[in-house]
């Protein structure tokens, strides 16, 4: 059974030779195939070169903001707004756009629409001190969004020049595509610009002038670009405040008025809201002060659980500071051992830009220190080279978005149909004491650290053998840091799919793990109740380690699958796409 709706394309501003197969979500080859022959970021780039019609002044300027890019300072499409409001002399507006109907259809969980809002609200009065108006919209059918922009929007606001950053994912550039054409044929001039990536996808190109799809050499390349070019890493100077006069304005006053900003969005309910709060506090401010705890304060064991990031008692240490210490600690899930950055960089609460110049600011010499020597240049790496690349990777490959493996060669391998397994899973209970701490971690708080993203990934795939895109759409469904990039090109790695993967004969060993990244059981203990109580090394094993009339009385599910038959029915399947081994339903 073919798999559907997943995937992150859908039916919209597609000419006929990108057809997405009716069937649901996920692409045939040749399909994909012709998307990635022309890929909708260079469509976008190349319709904004074309010459274009001079555009009339207009009433104000719209900076159309997106759910990445959440932020006032450092923001580039906002700064070039604002640039362009003055040198016309009227005045700058804040332009959002809600749409259920996209989040829906992009799989986007409860927990980061939940911040998102939670980000406008902060973001409200700091605009508001700067005079500038916010106009929020919602259009719940994502692909009226262009239309209802330019024929309804923009003209409200009198506004012919509109800026915004780009998005990567290839249904929002095709909905820029179709933006950018409706508005130069209405007199509007739509201008999307570079911002996420410090290095713009497409400059990163071998010694032939080919994209390249394995990191090291391109991580390298990554580097010496940014060495070679310290303007990279520039700041974007904040907007200019609006004259105080917009408040009388007859179209724009109005808007300052309005209390339009949800508390939450149908559909997109949380339960914890409260909880949420602690533990994702919203704004740049409370990202900077996440950023300086990682760079100069030592990991605390009892931030593994459910507490606020920002818990007073952070013990200042240059020698020993999360950062320093990341070489090790990025395997570990028992404290704050990385930064937690992931949300603000998700919903560009922060820019890399911003994070990586104080990472530079700690380099020897005051250079950005990027390779696996040191903790500070291991984070660095993190943070530029592996943000960057999946998205380079889906820039240039857009078929890994549309439900496609990277490597064609593994799309028949073969899956198990399980809904018990795949619940197990997502409820934590597949009686793997690891894999169970971190999923239920992850109903919890959204969010789960880079190592244990990997163990429970790699459970679903290679142990339950279920495909991996369900698992991919779960996780999408479930983090505040929800990134289509960062999340396919995790999934496909563990999958043995990816560019660059871990080889499918590679198989992570759930006991190993547990005991590499959580050596006191700690994580698990606090995770999963049931096994508060154990001591030594039975909270990674249980079921194996505890005599079976003292196992059950622990009310916890025995192993689901046995890791050697599980083991060796992955690597049948991989070797021997298509086929199923002998005797298997
Ligand atoms: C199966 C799987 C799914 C993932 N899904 C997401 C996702 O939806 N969103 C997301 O932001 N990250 C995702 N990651 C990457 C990584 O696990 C998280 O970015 C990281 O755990 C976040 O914690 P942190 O901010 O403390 O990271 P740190 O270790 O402090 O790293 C700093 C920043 O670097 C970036 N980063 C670090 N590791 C990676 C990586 N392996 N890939 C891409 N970026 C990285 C993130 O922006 C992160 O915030 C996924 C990884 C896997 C294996």
């Amino acid at each position: 059974m073919r798999l559907v709706g997943f995937g992150h394309v859908d039916v919209g501003w597609r000419s006929d030779d990108e057809l997405i197969r009716a069937e649901g979500k996920v692409a045939t080859s040749e399909d994909a195939a012709r998307v990635d022959a022309n890929p909708p970021l260079d469509q976008l780039m190349k319709l904004q070169q074309q010459p274009k019609d001079k555009v009339v002044k207009g009433e104000s300027v719209v900076y159309w903001m997106r759910m990445e890019d959440m932020r006032l300072e450092d923001n580039t499409a906002l700064a070039q707004a604002s640039q362009k409001a003055q040198e016309m002399g009227v005045p700058l507006v804040w332009l959002f756009v809600l749409s259920p109907g996209d989040y829906k259809m992009h799989d986007r969980s409860p927990k980061r629409i939940d911040f998102m809002l939670r980000n406008l609200r902060y973001l409200r009065p700091r605009f508001d001190k700067l005079n500038i108006p916010l106009h929020i919209v919602s259009f719940d059918k994502r692909l009226s969004i262009p239309r209802r922009l330019v024929t309804e929007v923009f003209p409200s606001l009198g506004a012919n020049h509109v800026f915004c950053n780009l998005e990567y994912e290839v249904d929002e550039l095709r909905r820029d595509i179709a933006t950018v054409k409706l508005g130069r044929e209405n007199g509007v001039d739509v201008v999307a610009v570079h911002d996420r990536l410090v290095v713009p996808p497409g400059r990163i190109l071998s010694k032939v002038g080919k994209p390249m799809s394995v990191f090291s050499p391109w991580q390298r390349q990554w580097a010496k670009i940014v060495d070679d070019e310290p303007d990279l890493l520039e700041i974007s100077p904040d907007p200019k405040p609006n004259d105080a006069g917009v408040r009388q304005h007859e179209k724009l006053g109005k808007l300052f008025d309005a209390s339009d900003i949800p508390d939450h969005l149908e559909g997109f309910e949380v339960e914890d809201a409260e909880q949420l709060k602690v533990s994702w506090p919203e704004g740049i401010d409370k990202a900077r002060e996440l950023l300086d705890r990682f760079l100069h304060t030592k990991p605390r064991k009892q931030l593994l659980k459910l507490v606020d990031p920002l818990l007073d008692g952070a013990e200042k240490d240059e020698k020993l500071s999360r950062v320093q210490q990341y070489g090790t600690g990025r395997n570990l899930v028992d404290g704050d051992n990385s930064s937690r950055l992931s949300p603000y960089l998700t919903s560009g609460v922060i820019s890399a830009r911003m994070v990586l110049r104080e990472a530079k600011k700690m380099g020897k010499g005051g250079k950005l220190e990027s390779g696996r020597d040191t903790g500070l240049g291991m984070w660095a790496q993190e943070v530029s080279c592996k943000v960057h690349f999946y998205n380079h990777i889906m820039c240039t490959w857009p078929r890994v978005s549309m439900g496609r493996p990277f490597l064609e060669k593994f799309a028949d391998v073969q899956w198990q149909v399980s809904e018990p397994h795949l619940q197990a899973w997502k409820d934590g209970m597949t009686g793997y004491p690891i894999v169970d701490a971190a999923m239920r971690a992850c109903k919890a708080r959204g969010w789960m650290e880079n190592r244990v993203r990997m163990v429970t990934a790699s459970f679903l795939v290679k142990e339950l053998m279920l495909d991996w895109r369900l698992g991919e759409k779960y996780f999408m469904e479930s983090f505040v840091d929800g990134d289509l990039a960062a999340n396919n090109g995790g999934w496909q790695w563990v999958a043995s799919t990816g560019t660059d993967p871990q080889p499918y004969f590679r198989i992570f060993n759930m006991l190993s793990q547990s005991e590499k990244c959580d050596p006191n059981g700690d994580y698990i203990r606090y995770w999963v109740p049931e096994l508060r109580n154990l001591k030594g090394k039975a909270i990674h094993d249980p079921h194996g380690k505890m005599p079976s009339a003292e196992f059950k009385k622990l009310g916890y599910p025995a192993p689901i699958v046995e890791h050697k038959f599980a083991r060796e029915r992955a690597l049948f399947r991989y070797k021997n796409p298509g086929e199923k081994e002998p005797g298997s339903e």
